[in-house]
This record gives structure tokens, sequence and C-alpha cells, in this order.
């Protein structure tokens, strides 16, 4: 018996608690959590010492600051670890978070790239005690799912829905093996990359959505389960234990004002609210039977188990077989004190669920151990000379049907190990042969022949020969100068060698291999006098593939992420899987920053098209780019969506990638549409925003009387590389902009923007800012070989409107006047392209 185990997280106040400057009403004192009722939900003073409530943890994750933080590595420690040991020991094991909306239930499951949570590190973990364990005889297998359950419905996350209509799944009851989703795809996994890159993909497939309490909230129940067996010989007994792992990220409970739902996330949130209410019933039921009621109550107490789809699939974590978890999540902020007591209460009562988890034998394993055992008896009362039933010499003796069995089961396993291994797929008018383990390709030059043969080499030796098909060899080949026995190929542990027998012929790429040689990957092999084989080792390739991915294009550009906002120069690599951004450090090239572009959620294409801004699922991957010119942005962005989704017609026809951006930016009345594409990427534009931000910024810093704020018009706004001031010799990139009555020098940013904290800065900043009646002369050069032209505009009298340093924020701008100088002032400004420059000019000499 083992009773549900619950933890609770409290998570940081975010950006919207802040904004209404809310008052925390969570303490966390040992495993006791307290909750204070505010003012603001009616708190008065008798009540003010709060309720609490005692779980087995507590992690107060709300201050990263604090010596008292628990962090995603910790909760890893306490929870993560015993579902591994759980496994290893043969129990199902189960983790669920619960909590409302926006309250850190995806944070603690999945996390991401910088700061991963449970899911991730519960894999990690398994192939680290995996290979810890690869010495003793224990074979592993381990295989994966993938689902959500939207809308009541149950859909595959690791495979595109094509399987039935709209890739909906039916869920059905086994009579031994109870509920289980019918054609839901299982993947076989042989390391821990393979995972990841599953969980990559089903998380690209989960529904999302911005809801007003949480930007990017799971709209469904995700269950990742991790199907994981182990077989070995225990003194000639075989043993074998399945455990399944389920790891379930829940949607969030949700009061439907709270999060200003309408339309579908109201149907959705009814959904939501329906499995957990009915998920409540269960526990509360549970819990009912757990407190000692048993004997009451067990026979009239009904688990309303088959009310929602997702208690129906997690029947066995709840209250059956399994060690399981609930990882409660809650807000520290007295606006949610009426969800965070509710979350409490919940989690308060899921501790009374009592589970009976079994070790999980392997059916046949469990059949042939009980003979063996009766054999063993048997033998027994043989020595004791006691009579030994007829049994023993008849046909059915049980020591020679276990050895049959064990036989029998050794061979299954070694089935079930290549089961799935190989697999046959289409794609377009090809057929793609998947085969997981190390194998062998016949190349054979017999022009009749038309088949093409696969040999997967299983763990251990294979033999290979030829003509003598009595040799007992694992693979008989065809062929001159053959032997018998030809060579034997080890496969250990994701090694194979190979080792010639006695004096036969055996090349491996075009070398003559006399003594035992390691294969890799691509291998030839040649055999006799004619026998040519491939060898190819799937692992080994995808480990190669991720090394060496293909690279679609290079960049020389400025890049930004968000711990490090200020441009710098970088050079970005796109390859098949991922961009990469190098920038240098200490003369050395560093990775500054990597989006696979699985997890690409956003392209939002900056003002009049002189930056992008690339982001995944979590604002700590946004990369803030600079590209500096229109053309340059369409390139990028168009390369970026070649490769992950190629041959998408949408995307040559959107406007944002063949129309002129400047014009769209600049134009109040133009309004682009997003382009959603699959997996939820969207390809967007805040021209109008942005537009109104900078409008909003030149007309603070500029003379009111002369200028209203409806009639401040922009006329261009491009990139240039610009110095000012005739004494500077450095040039540093900038946009230059240009309105009716003004022109000027502003840095934007292309990072900034965040749901959860503060951005440090606007997004223009460092304005500075001229009257065009201040211009005496504009001297212009030759083109340079790149085609870019040079300015030098020539202002006397220069007064500093809006000078750097007087332009702290857009929201309180102020305009400062400058010294005055009898100097004349002289901005030098490069234009990378030369119709930006000639726009300039003619403006400025009609004014
Ligand atoms: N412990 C934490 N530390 C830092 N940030 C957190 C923590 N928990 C949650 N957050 C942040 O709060 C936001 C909401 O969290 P998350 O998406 O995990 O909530 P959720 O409970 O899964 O919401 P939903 O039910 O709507 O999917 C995210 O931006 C997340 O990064």
């Amino acid at each position: 018996m083992s009773s549900v185990r619950v933890a609770v997280r409290v998570r940081p106040l975010n950006k919207r608690e802040k904004k209404l400057s809310s008052q925390r009403i969570i303490q966390m004192n040992g495993n006791t959590v307290s909750i204070h009722k505010s003012s603001l939900a009616g708190g008065n003073e008798q009540n003010e010492k709060g309720k609490s409530f005692t779980y087995d943890f507590s992690y107060d994750s709300s201050d990263r600051q604090s010596p008292t933080f628990v962090s995603q590595e910790r909760i890893f420690q306490d929870l993560g670890c015993d579902v591994l040991k759980a496994a290893f020991e043969g129990f199902n094991a189960c983790v669920f978070a619960y909590g409302q909306t926006g309250s850190g239930k995806t944070h603690t499951m999945m996390g991401h790239e910088e700061d991963r949570g449970l899911i991730p590190r519960v894999c990690e973990g398994l192939y680290r005690e995996m290979a810890q364990r690869s010495k003793t005889d224990v074979s592993f297998h381990t295989e994966v799912s993938y689902l959500e359950i939207y809308n009541e419905r149950v859909q595959d996350l690791l495979k595109k829905k094509t399987l039935t209509e709209g890739g909906l799944l039916k869920v059905r009851e086994h009579p031994k093996h109870g509920p289980y989703v019918e054609n839901l795809s299982k993947h076989l996994v042989h390391s821990h990359s393979d995972m990841e890159e599953l969980i990559v993909l089903g998380n690209a497939h989960r529904t999302t959505a911005a809801t007003g309490m949480n930007d990017s909230s799971s709209r469904s129940h995700a269950i990742f389960t991790i199907m994981f067996t182990q077989a070995w010989l225990d003194a000639e007994l075989p043993r074998e234990t399945l455990s399944k792992i389920h790891l379930v990220d829940l949607a969030g409970s949700e009061k439907a004002d709270a999060t200003r739902t309408t339309g579908i996330r109201l149907k959705e949130g009814a959904n939501i609210n329906k499995s957990l209410v009915t998920l409540g019933s269960v526990i509360s039921a549970l819990a009912d039977l757990g407190v000692g009621e048993q004997s009451t109550k067990k026979q009239q107490l009904f688990i309303p188990y088959r009310n929602s789809v997702l208690t129906w699939l997690l029947r066995d974590s709840l209250g059956g077989n399994a060690v399981t978890t609930m990882i409660a999540t809650i807000s520290p902020a007295d606006l949610n004190y009426m969800e965070t007591l509710s979350t409490l209460r919940y989690a308060s009562r899921a501790k009374n669920i009592v589970n009976s988890p079994t070790v999980n034998e392997g059916g046949s394993a469990k059949v042939i151990r009980e003979l063996q055992a009766e054999v063993k008896r048997l033998q027994q009362l043989l020595e004791e000379r006691i009579q030994v039933p007829e049994m023993l010499n008849s046909n059915r003796n049980p020591l020679q049907y276990a050895v049959a069995l064990t036989k029998e089961w050794t061979g299954k396993w070694g089935e079930t190990q290549t089961e799935d291994a190989v697999a046959l797929r289409t794609e377009g008018s090809g057929l793609i042969i998947d085969c997981k383990l190390p194998h062998l390709i016949n190349l054979n030059e017999d022009l009749l022949s038309t088949g093409m043969i696969l040999y997967y080499l299983k763990e251990g030796r294979t033999l290979l020969g030829g003509n003598e098909p009595s040799s007992g060899q694992n693979i008989l080949l065809r062929g001159p100068g053959l032997l018998g026995e030809h060579c034997v190929l080890e496969s250990r542990a994701g090694t194979v060698t190979l080792l010639p027998q006695g004096g036969a012929l055996c090349l491996v790429n075009g070398s003559v291999v006399t003594d035992s040689c390691q294969l890799t990957q691509g291998a030839i092999i040649q055999l006799g006098r004619g026998t040519r084989l491939r060898f190819n080792h799937p692992a080994e390739a995808s480990q190669l593939r991720e090394k060496n991915q293909k690279i679609v294009g290079l960049h020389w550009l400025n890049a930004a992420k968000r711990s490090q906002p200020e441009p710098r120069p970088a050079l970005l690599i796109l390859t098949e899987a991922g961009l990469y951004t190098l920038t240098a450090d200490s003369g050395r090239l560093v990775v500054f920053h990597r989006l696979p572009l699985l997890r690409l959620k956003e392209i939002r294409i900056g003002l009049a098209g002189q930056s992008v801004r690339l982001m995944g699922t979590t604002e700590e991957s946004i990369l803030g780019v600079y590209t500096y010119s229109q053309s340059c942005t369409k390139e990028l962005c168009r390369a970026i969506l070649e490769v992950s989704r190629p041959g998408n017609s949408r995307v040559s026809q959107s406007p944002l990638l063949s129309g002129n951006l400047m014009k769209m930016s600049l134009d109040w009345q133009i309004s682009v549409p997003d382009l959603l594409l699959d997996a939820g990427l969207r390809v967007c534009c805040q021209f109008q925003k942005s537009l109104a931000d900078l409008v909003y910024l030149l007309h603070c810093n500029m003379d009111k009387t002369a200028v209203r704020l409806g009639g401040v018009q922009l006329l261009l706004y491009t990139s240039v590389a610009a110095c000012v001031n005739s004494g500077a010799q450095s040039e540093r990139l900038a946009q230059f902009l240009l309105t009716d009555t003004h022109f000027g020098l502003v840095r934007e940013d292309a990072v900034v923007e965040s749901a959860t904290v503060e951005p440090s800065r606007p997004r223009f900043h460092d304005l500075t800012l001229r009257r065009c009646s201040d211009l005496r002369c504009i001297l212009v050069h030759d083109e340079d070989e790149r085609g870019c032209v040079r300015l030098d505009l020539i202002l006397t009298n220069a007064r500093g409107r809006g000078h750097p340093e007087s332009v702290p924020k857009a929201a309180s701008p102020s305009a400062r006047v400058s010294d005055s100088s009898s100097l004349a002032e002289v901005w030098k400004l490069t234009f990378r392209c030369s119709a930006e420059a000639a726009c300039l000019i003619n403006h400025l000499s009609n004014v």
C-alpha cells in the first residue's frame, strides 16, 4: 500500500499580478503551506491568520534570490528520482501536475530549454541509469507514447493527423490490461536523444493558446508515457518487469471571468473543467476509501473513472497499481485566493488516496518461474523419496516444459527488441525502410536480382557464411569465395565488430581485414570475391547527423537575446534542424543562441522589415536579429520557413514575405494579416503598434506647438551606418527616420516585450532628432562597390532635441535643448539602398 504523495509548488508573481500590485498570500514553513486571506478577498482581522495544510513536499519557487528557492533540479531529485526507482523496481509510476491556469504546471513538468522540467529530466535519468546498469545482464526495452486530451478527445501528439478522421483516437478497455488508446503510436527509443526528439515533436503538436491568464496556456491534458521493460535471467530463471510511467501535464482549472474567455476558449474551458471535476470526484471518492472507511463504504462507493477520458485512462494511477505523485502548482498572489485555496484543498484530499502498487512481472516470465518453482518442489520431494506424481514422467514434464518455455521466452524477448525495429513507410513515391538496429544491406550486383535484403544484427554474435547451409550460420549468403563460416559480426552495447574466420577474405572499405575490426556507419564490406554489403548503424548515423547537419544558409548579421540585449555581430547558421547563432567571445566563436526549428513558434518582422524577432516556446528563447534591410529580412524568413515548413505555398504569397515592408509599415491604413502555419507557427508583424510607439516618442520630442500628434507622418525608416558630430570617428548602426518636418536617428530593440518581466528599456530609444530646417547642405558621395551611398548632412545652429541622454523612456520623453554650438554639426550617414538616400535628398531639397 502506498499513499499518493503530494507536493505543492508556488511560482513567482507574474507580470499581471505585479501590475495589479498583488500581495503575496502564501507562506511555506517546512512542509506546511499557509494561505492568508487578503483584504482583496474580503479578509478581516479574524481570519487574517489564514489556513494551513501539510503535504509531503512544499516548494517555494517564488523568488530566485531567496535562500529557500526550490529549483527544477531539486524537484527532480525529490520526485523524479523516485519515479526512476519505482520503474527500475518494476512498478508503475505516475506524476501529474494540477493547478489553476498559469500557475506553473507546464513549467514544472516540461520546463524549457534553459530550465528543463521533470519530464526531460526523468527521460535523461532513465538513460543514465540504464547506462550504469548496462554491465549487468539486464536488457532494456523502452517505448514512448504522447497523447493529448483536447475537448474530451484523444489525439496522438507523435503522429500527423492522418490515422482516423481528424486524427482522433478511441479509448477502449482491454479485459486484462484495462483502458488503452486504440491506434496510439508507440515509439521504440534507443537513446536519450531519440526521446528528446519525440518530446519536442509532441510539444510542437500540443494545443496551446493565449488566455487572459497565460500567454501560452495548455488547452489540453497531455500524457507522456514511457513503457519500460527489463529482462534478465536470474539463476537461469527468466525475469521480466514492465513499468508504465505516466507523466501528466493537466490543462489549467480556470474561472471563465478570471481569464476573460469567450467562444472556443470557453468551450475548451468547460471541457477542461469537466475532466477536472471528474478528477476531483475520483480523488474524493478514493480519499474516502483511503481514510479507513473501507469496510462500510467500499462496496457502495462508486469511483466515477469513466466520466471523463482523463480519469478513465489514468485509472491505474489513481487508487490502483502505481506509485503516484501529485504536484499542485499555485500562484502566490492574493488575486487568485479562491483558486489557490481550492487547489490546496484538492491536493490535501489527494493525500488520502491509497494505491496498491505491485511489481508488474511479464506474463510468460512469471509462468516459467512458477513452473521452475514447481520443478524445484518436486525435485525436493524426490530427494526426500516421497512418491512423485506421475506428472514428472509424463510428456508434460514441468522441467522440460519450463526449459522449452524459457527458450521460447528468450527468443521472444529478442524479437520484441527487434519488433518495430524494422518498419516500412512511404515518402512521396518512395518506400523507406526504417531499421533502428545496426544492419547490413546486400549490394547485389546480380542484374537479375530485383529485391533488396536487409539483415539486422541483434545484440551478440551473428555468424555469416555461405554455400554450406549446414554450418549453422545466422546469415546465409551466396557468392564466390565464401566460406561456410566466413566471419562473425559481434554487436555489443552499440559497437559492432567484424572478425574474419579461418583465413576468410574480408575487406572493409577496400582494405583487407585479418583481425577484429570495428564497423562504422556506411562501411562497405566485401566478403569472398564478390559479395558486398553496406553496414548501417542508425544510432551512430543519427549522432553524426546531429553533429553534421546540413547547412542551409549562412547570414552575417547582428543579434541579441533577452539576457544580452545589445546587438552584437553574429553568424547565423541555418541547418535543417535548427538555427545556430555564433558570436565572438575573447577571440573565440561561441554559440550565442540555439533555436531548434521544431520549437519555433513565432517570426515577427520589425518595423519596415529592419529586424526580425524569432521566438520558440519561451521568452528565454527569443532571438532578435538585426537585418538592417527588408530584403535581407525576407530572405532570412523565407530560408527558415523553407526548412521548417517546406513546400507551403502560402509562404510565398504572404505580403510579409513578398510585399514592400517599408510601405506597409508606414501606412496607417494597411493591416497585414498574420500567416498561420502548421504546428502553431505564426509569421506576423506589429507594424501599426510599433509605428504608434515611434510617432508618440517623436511627437514628445518635437516642438508640440508646431506639430500635432496626428500630423506626424513618417516618410522613411531605414537602417544606416551613422557617425554623428564631426569629431567622432566610429560609425554605429542606427535607424534613420524622416518625417514631414524632422529627421533623426533612433535605436530599435528587436528583443523587447515580455509577458512576465518588465522590459528594461522601451522598444525605441537613444533618439537624436533635428528639424529639417536645421539642414544647411547635403554632400553626396559616390556609390561604393557594394551599392551603398554616403551622405553628409551639414547642420548649423545645432540644437539637440531628444539627445540620447535626454530620452530615458518613450513613455516619459523629454525635450532637452543642448548647448548651442557655433560649429556646424555633420552627420555622416551610409545608406545601404540608393533609392532611400534619394528619397531623403528629394525631401530635404524641397524643404
Ligand atoms: N516556478 C516557476 N518559475 C518561473 N516561472 C514560472 C514558474 N512557474 C511558472 N512560471 C511561468 O509562468 C507562466 C505560466 O506557467 P505555465 O505555462 O507553466 O502555467 P500552466 O499552469 O501550465 O498554465 P496552463 O494551465 O494555462 O497551461 C510561464 O511563463 C512560466 O514560465
